[in-house]
């Protein structure tokens, strides 16, 4: 079992959790809304994470850091829609080897 599908599983079992012992099940207690927000503030925290590292040279750590928090998001957000890593993944393994260039050119067609 990879890492991914290992912390879809505890997200799984976080949802019959009480929120006061656990992070994750105080956000499916909050609500999507909620989890969308995080999604949104951990996206914007990687982005400047990433832009320091532009900038600078420095922080490497700090966008790991962020993308791991973004990534962690992402996976409540789709466990809360009953959605697993696994269906990312293969959507993934579908588009391997198939130049985003032309899958765009091909749209228009
Ligand atoms: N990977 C993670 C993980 N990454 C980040 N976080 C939490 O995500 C939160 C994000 O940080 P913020 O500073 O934005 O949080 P905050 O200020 O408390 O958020 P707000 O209340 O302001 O919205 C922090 O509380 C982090 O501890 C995580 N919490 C849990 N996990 C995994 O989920 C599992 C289940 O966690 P619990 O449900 O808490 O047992 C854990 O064993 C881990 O494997």
């Amino acid at each position: 079992m990879d890492l991914f599908e290992q912390l879809a599983q505890t997200l799984e079992e976080r949802k019959s959790a009480d929120p006061s012992a656990s992070y994750v099940a105080s956000l499916y207690a909050k609500g999507l809304d909620k989890i969308l927000e995080k999604v949104g503030e951990e996206s914007f925290e990687t982005v400047l994470a990433a832009k320091n590292v532009k900038a600078n040279g420095e922080g490497k750590e700090a966008l790991i850091y962020e993308t791991a928090d973004l990534w962690f998001h992402l996976l409540v957000m789709l466990s809360q829609l009953g959605i697993s890593p696994d269906e990312v993944m293969n959507e993934l393994a579908r588009r391997e080897g198939l130049s985003g260039l032309e899958e765009k050119a091909s749209r228009s067609k």
